[in-house]
């Protein structure tokens, strides 16, 4: 058959240009070049030195039922030594090498397998550009020798269009991999920033006291963590302490929320994936396990896994290694897990919806973060903390006072949504404020703690403590009971520093700036 040389060119540029996507690229091409090539199989292979395979980028053809892309052909020495020479000696090499399926086998074992042709013939075509080797694009037929000079000079006319889509390929693969490191680096360096610039653990003096003993008992182990309590006490922000506590801390801490993620994607979103893996996975994708590596991965919810995924984690627990969705080697990862949860965990385990030994590997070391109605004495200095950073959120020049009588009525709610329905109530009246006018007092008078028969006795209590209090008078109530309680004593095991769980200076410090008297002032 007489070829039109240029009009075939053009042609199968057409067809290799046709996608951003070199799979498609080559299956495009793939029957256009079946007219002139009496091919059976087309791949793209790029050889990754650090793992010594080669990776097929694109397959087209051949036998395999199985898709080929993404999977890695390890490479035993004397298919490095060959792949190492051809890339040395690209210009003394023949840009397309024809040869016999049999001695592939040679070079690469397990090529032959996936090509699924016993027999056979091949034209390999070496792909550099600036003479730097990128990688082959393999022919294949069952037939041997298949293939003529004239299919041989045919195929290197494509090298430019084909060099050109593999480097492409290749380097859009990398800004992929470079745009997930990023991200984790910017999330990692986003909670840094909330860590330097003090987004303290309000209560870690007082009502979380015992938590932050555990925290910083556990912290620098590499033990897991279950953490247990109502939801919005503040499970995700203890996660944060102990891993910025860690000897992990300068690596990533990657965040699950177990029950957010659809039972049919869970298993790509912790392993991650490999292209093809499934309809919609146009890329390689790293899962939550191996972006948390050498740092700590917190699954949120722990309890809303459904029973596979259970399974999947307890292996990841046992045996430190991952296997990405459609993939076929398994990747260690080196991973501290912190779990948490608002459910009975033991009580699922007794009606057989938590496996047991799954509940054993997480509950190595559970903490229990009380709920904000067991701590109200926060309450004071969690309003002020989330009135401070949601003024600043909201670029307010000013931070409105307490109203008179506004801690009373947030002392008699039980608060049910905990810290975060403080957070709430205290970022619904700033904004009430703003529209009233800056610097107007914030009531909490539209605050309606509800009036069960269960909350009222703690609503009596509350109120005689802090009704018509101002935050700094609550502060020095406390401060002053505290004092009367140790006699007088500032310092020392039976001192009022002690008993808040202040540094002696602290309390000093705040006592001069309330006005309170102590030591030889206060006689
Ligand atoms: N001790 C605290 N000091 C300062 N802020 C806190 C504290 N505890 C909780 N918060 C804030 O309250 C909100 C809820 O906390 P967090 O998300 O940690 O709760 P959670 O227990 O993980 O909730 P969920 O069970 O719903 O996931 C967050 O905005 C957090 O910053």
């Amino acid at each position: 058959m007489q070829v039109d040389e240029h009009a075939f060119f053009h042609a199968a540029t057409m067809h290799i240009c046709s996608s951003l996507d070199i799979s498609e690229s080559v299956a495009n091409c793939y029957e256009f070049l079946q007219n002139y090539i009496p091919l059976e199989g087309l791949h793209i292979n790029i050889y990754e030195p650090e793992l010594r395979s080669i990776r097929i980028i694109a397959a087209q053809g051949g036998r395999s039922k199985k898709s080929l892309t993404n999977q890695l052909v390890p490479l035993d020495k004397r298919g490095i030594e060959f792949v190492e020479y051809t890339s040395d000696h690209l210009e003394e090499l023949d840009r397309v090498m024809v040869g016999r399926l049999p001695d592939a086998r040679s070079i690469a074992t397990g090529m032959q397998e996936r090509i699924g042709f016993e027999n056979g013939s091949y034209m390999v075509l070496h792909l550099s550009v600036q003479e730097v080797k990128l990688g082959v694009l393999v022919v294949s037929s069952s037939s041997e020798n298949a293939f003529t000079e004239k299919h041989k000079s045919l195929l290197t006319l494509l090298h430019d269009p084909f060099a050109i889509a593999l480097s492409n390929a290749v380097r859009f693969r990398e800004v992929l991999r470079f745009k997930e490191m990023l991200n984790d680096e910017n999330i990692f360096l986003r909670r840094e920033l909330l860590h330097i610039t003090g987004d303290e653990i309000v209560g870690r003096d007082f009502g979380l006291r015992e938590v932050m003993t555990m925290v910083g008992q556990v912290a620098t182990l590499d033990s897991n963590v279950l953490l247990l309590g109502e939801t919005g006490t503040g499970k995700e922000v203890i996660a944060g302490a102990i891993h910025h506590s860690s000897t992990r801390a300068a690596g990533p801490m990657i965040k699950v929320n177990c029950g957010a993620i659809a039972d049919s994607i869970l298993d790509s979103e912790l392993f991650g994936h490999e292209k093809g893996a499934f309809t919609g996975a146009v890329e390689q994708k790293r899962g939550r396990f191996e972006r948390a590596h050498k740092g700590t991965i917190f699954l949120d919810e722990v309890a809303e896994l459904p029973p596979a995924a259970q399974v999947r984690l307890l292996r990841v627990i046992q045996t430190r290694q991952i296997e990405r969705v459609g993939g076929t080697k398994t990747v260690p990862v080196d991973v501290r897990i912190i779990a948490a949860t608002h459910r009975n965990l033991p009580q699922m385990v007794r009606d057989g919806k938590f496996r047991e030994d799954l509940w054993f590997r997480l509950n190595v070391f559970p903490i229990i973060i009380p709920p904000l109605r067991m701590r109200k004495m926060d309450i004071p200095a969690l309003v002020e903390h989330f009135i401070q950073r949601k003024a600043k959120d909201m670029k307010l020049s000013y931070t409105p006072p307490l109203a008179r009588g506004a801690l009373g009525r947030l002392n008699a709610h039980d608060w049910p949504g905990n810290v975060r329905e403080l957070e709430n109530a205290v970022e619904r009246e700033l904004i009430r404020s703003r529209a009233a006018g800056p610097g107007t007092p914030l009531g909490f008078d539209d605050f309606n703690p509800g009036a069960d028969s269960v909350k009222a006795p703690v609503q009596a209590r509350a109120k005689s403590l802090f009704e018509n209090l101002t935050l700094d008078e609550a502060i020095r109530a406390h401060i002053e009971q505290a004092m009367r309680k140790c006699k007088g004593k500032v310092q020392g095991e039976d001192g009022a520093a002690a008993l808040l769980g202040l540094h002696p200076s602290t309390l000093r410090n705040r006592m001069r700036k309330l006005g309170i008297p102590f030591g030889r002032s206060s006689s």
